[in-house]
């Protein structure tokens, strides 16, 4: 029997290396608890998205094992969604369509489906641009309708890769503000990857620092829920940047 403490996942001693049979992950130990944020850290190749992928199923690990909900995962786990850098939208649908894709690839759409994807575009600030095509959309609302779309399958656990790195600095700061708030009104499960520590430390409960495949640290982001944009100034956000950047600086 599960007990009540079996977090949603558990990544145990995960080992991993592509065909090509370079090791890329060693020995990474990292869990989940339902309703946390959890942010991967890390320089650029350390190993990040491979991390993020053996979480979700994409990729199963060489050693070690993937548990989600205590049972061992053997291929990719249908109650999680995917948001990537690029929006990876279909420019022959509309923003409403594309926001509704996860639902039409399986089943007909009904009308509490279109209600729901309205109801995410309103509550990400799109609900005027519904109709359009994405390429009539900013970089930054093609990314709001790339998070729509995860949140109408709500899923049980948001895998986030570096979905804000191509924006601008304050359309980021926004969509990171508004992604926090509808965690907290969804009780959401969020893995994140970024190498941007200021969004590491806004965004995240735990932060896992990785360097060169090895999880060179874990750190407790001790700042409460929920975190307004004035939190960006205060002194405990930017000790908490310093801590980070002091521990990124020792990795290579
Ligand atoms: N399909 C693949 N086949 C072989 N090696 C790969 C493959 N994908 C990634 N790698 C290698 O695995 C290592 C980790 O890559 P990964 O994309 O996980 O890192 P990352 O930290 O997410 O990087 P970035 O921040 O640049 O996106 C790198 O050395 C990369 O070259």
């Amino acid at each position: 029997m599960k007990s009540e403490a079996t977090p949603l996942l558990r990544l145990e001693q995960i080992g991993f290396a592509y065909a090509d049979g370079q090791p890329v992950l060693h020995g990474i130990d990292l869990q989940l608890a339902a309703g946390q944020f959890h942010c991967l850290l890390g320089r650029s190749g350390c190993g990040k998205t491979s991390l993020l992928k053996l979480a979700a199923g994409l990729l199963l690990p060489s050693s070690g094992r993937v548990l989600w909900r205590g049972e061992p995962v053997r291929g990719p786990l249908r109650e999680v969604a995917f948001v990537f850098q690029r929006p990876t939208l279909l420019d022959w649908l509309s923003v409403l369509d594309n926001v509704l894709l996860p639902i039409s690839l399986k089943q007909r759409v009904t009308q509490a489906d279109r209600e729901l994807a309205q109801h995410w575009l309103q509550r990400l600030g799109l609900a005027e641009q519904a109709q359009r095509r994405p390429s009539q959309l900013s970089g930054g609302q093609q990314s709001r309708v790339a998070v729509a779309r995860a949140w109408m399958q709500q899923p049980a656990l948001l895998c986030m890769d570096e979905p804000f790195a191509a924006l601008d600095a304050l359309t980021r700061e926004e969509l990171q503000q508004d992604l926090l708030a509808v965690c907290a009104e969804q009780g959401s499960t969020v893995l994140f990857v970024t190498h941007d520590l200021s969004e590491a430390a806004f965004l995240g409960d735990q932060v896992s620092l990785l360097d060169r495949g090895r999880l060179q640290a874990q750190l407790q982001v001790g700042a409460e829920r929920p975190r307004s944009a004035d939190w960006r100034d205060a002194d405990s956000f930017h000790a908490q940047c310093a801590h980070l950047r002091r521990q990124l600086e020792r990795t290579r």
